[in-house]
């Protein structure tokens, strides 16, 4: 579970300051998933980021499985998966080699790696590029392999940064399928987006984050209900105060 309190982070940007995030709390449970909805530079991935402890807060508290995560990095990283936005593979290992290097860094052994990935080659359909190079590979071969990376150590949690993100029709119906899947695992799955039905149909929570705050959470009929408005577009929208930047 990932719990976080009254998140801010400003930058320093000559001299003049970006509050990239202003306040934002939210709750996470397990078994679910909940989805970061905003437009472009809403503060999704700067919450990721202090989320997965790669950045620090300005100020606020983030607990992953009641671990604080700000002041003991390292253990709650252990119980963490992380898709970044940057996914950052390396080119010159294959696919297979990747995913095990990780799985080494985590301090599993040579056969529980294997097992592994044995089964996470099979959920992410990604059998077939398992002993390439991944230099030339595709935006969803890399995306794959970066997932099957981040849950190597089979981790309770799991945060991605727009997972769909430049996916074909195809590979985004597996990507979806394999986030199903981690629900029913019992997982913690956080995912952002700014596509709004990938959001609605997955989401068991949908946290609406403009401005770097929250501007609305809840389910999907909560969501509607808020906005006085059936049609859940038209919900974002009008939460929002803007159509900008929500559609791909
Ligand atoms: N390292 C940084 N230095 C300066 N400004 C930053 C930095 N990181 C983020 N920002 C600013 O903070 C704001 C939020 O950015 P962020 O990347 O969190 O948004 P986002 O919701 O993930 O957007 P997108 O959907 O476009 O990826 C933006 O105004 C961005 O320019």
């Amino acid at each position: 579970m990932i719990i976080a309190n009254d998140l801010h982070k400003s930058f320093k940007v000559k001299k003049e300051l970006v509050n990239a995030v202003n306040g934002v709390s939210l709750e996470a449970p397990d078994g679910q998933i909940t989805g970061l909805l905003g437009p472009n530079g809403a503060g999704k991935t700067t919450t990721m980021r202090m989320l997965y402890t790669l950045m620090r807060p300005t100020s606020g508290t983030v607990t992953i499985d009641g671990i604080d995560a700000i002041a003991n990095p390292i253990e709650a990283r252990e119980r963490l998966g992380v898709l970044p936005d940057a996914r950052g593979i390396y080119k010159r290992l294959t696919a297979r080699e990747n995913i095990e290097y990780y799985g080494r860094l985590n301090g599993m052994n040579d056969a529980t790696i294997r097992a592994r990935i044995e089964t996470l080659a099979d959920s992410l359909e990604m059998r077939d590029i398992l002993d390439r190079r991944t230099e030339g590979f595709s935006q969803g071969q890399r995306t794959k392999t970066a997932i099957a990376r981040a849950l190597v150590h089979d981790p309770r949690n799991v945060i991605l940064d727009e997972p769909t993100n430049g996916l074909d029709v195809m590979t985004t119906r597996a990507m979806r399928e394999f986030l199903m899947q981690m629900r029913r695992e019992g997982r913690c799955v956080i995912f952002s987006s700014h596509i709004m039905q990938e959001v609605a149909a997955l989401c068991d929570r949908i946290i609406i984050i403009a401005k770097g705050r929250v501007m609305a959470a809840g389910t999907p009929d909560e969501l509607r209900a808020l906005a006085g408005n059936d049609n859940l577009e038209d919900a974002f929208v009008k939460l929002i105060g803007t159509e900008e930047g929500l559609h791909a």
